[in-house]
């Protein structure tokens, strides 16, 4: 039996427009998404039964049985059953997508084309499309790959507080807003990347704060990096750098006065 192997990156939205809700209550997004080279790591064997079994530091907490995306996933995408391993690096329920990067590969190692995976979770088109940037709209379905942006760093922290998607959606009390501009400039340089989100939102970061305050306290520790802001819908915050370097002295820094976080730093990915 061989095994095959699959990295589940760290997704982030750089930018997370609300910009209108369907009849059924799901959102309409418009969010500029990119992966980092931080994640789950998922292998697969064909065996006579499904299995899963997680391992690695946050696997604490995470659904082994019928409940966890992996399996869910893999259902949908072939009949044929498989013994996977999650080992798991990224924190759940954090806003960086953990559970629909380990759906989709799932996807990808069963040969699935994703077909209907977005009613399992919102964010897995978009991670089935990646490693590269991509812009996601509609409820998630809408997928539209970018070119590669310049070379920038991540600095990921999360304060080891979850937070609950349809909660955070649910308190968001202006459902209409602006979406991006329409076409997404191809950038030279990470500079002019830092000057166009600084003019962007994350519209679920003023709900997800009323849900968990320390996600201030996350984006004031981020703040010596030249652009932070909230992903998803929180907690996890992340910075952008434009050296290695500096992205890893801020992630030891921001290590050494909250021990108790979760942080990470990492390379924005391209195709
Ligand atoms: C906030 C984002 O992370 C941005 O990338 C995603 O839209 C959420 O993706 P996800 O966690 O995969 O979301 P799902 O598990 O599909 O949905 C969780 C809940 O979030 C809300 N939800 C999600 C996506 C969307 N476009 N509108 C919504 O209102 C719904 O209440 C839904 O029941
Ligand atoms: N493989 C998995 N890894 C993590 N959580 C999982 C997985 N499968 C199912 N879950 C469940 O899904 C919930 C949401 O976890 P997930 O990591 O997908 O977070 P999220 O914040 O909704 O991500 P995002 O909103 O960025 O898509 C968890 O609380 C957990 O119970």
């Amino acid at each position: 039996m061989t095994t095959a192997e699959a990295f589940a990156p760290a997704k982030i939205n750089l930018t997370l427009h609300v910009t209108g809700q369907r009849a059924d209550g799901y959102h309409l997004l418009d969010s500029l998404v990119v992966f980092a080279g931080i994640g789950d790591t998922l292998t697969a064997t064909p065996a006579a039964d499904w299995s899963l079994s997680v391992t690695g530091p946050m696997a604490a907490g995470v659904p082994t049985g019928d409940d966890n995306l992996v399996l869910r996933a893999a259902r949908m995408a072939t009949d044929r059953p498989h013994a996977f391993t999650l080992d798991k690096h990224l924190p759940a329920a954090a806003g960086i997508g953990g559970g629909s990067a380990d759906a989709a590969a799932a996807i990808r190692l069963c040969g699935g084309d994703g077909q209907g995976a977005v009613a399992l979770g919102a964010d897995i088109p978009v991670c089935l499309a990646g490693p590269g940037p991509v812009r996601m709209r509609g409820v998630g379905e809408v997928i539209d790959p970018l070119p590669n942006l310049p070379p920038l760093w991540v600095v990921l922290v999360n304060p080891r507080v979850t937070v609950s998607t349809p909660a955070v959606f649910k308190s968001l009390t202006e459902k209409t807003n602006p979406p991006m501009p329409p076409d997404i400039p191809r950038f030279p340089t990470a500079g002019p990347v830092i000057a166009w989100l600084k003019r962007q939102r994350n519209d679920l970061a003023a709900p997800a704060m009323q849900h968990a305050p320390v996600i201030s306290d996350v984006l004031a520790a981020l703040s010596p990096a030249p652009f932070a802001a909230m992903s998803g819908s929180g907690a996890t915050c992340f910075g952008l750098c434009m050296t290695e370097n500096a992205a890893a002295r801020l992630a030891s820094d921001i290590t050494r006065a909250h021990p108790a976080w979760w942080v990470a730093s990492a390379p924005i990915l391209s195709r």
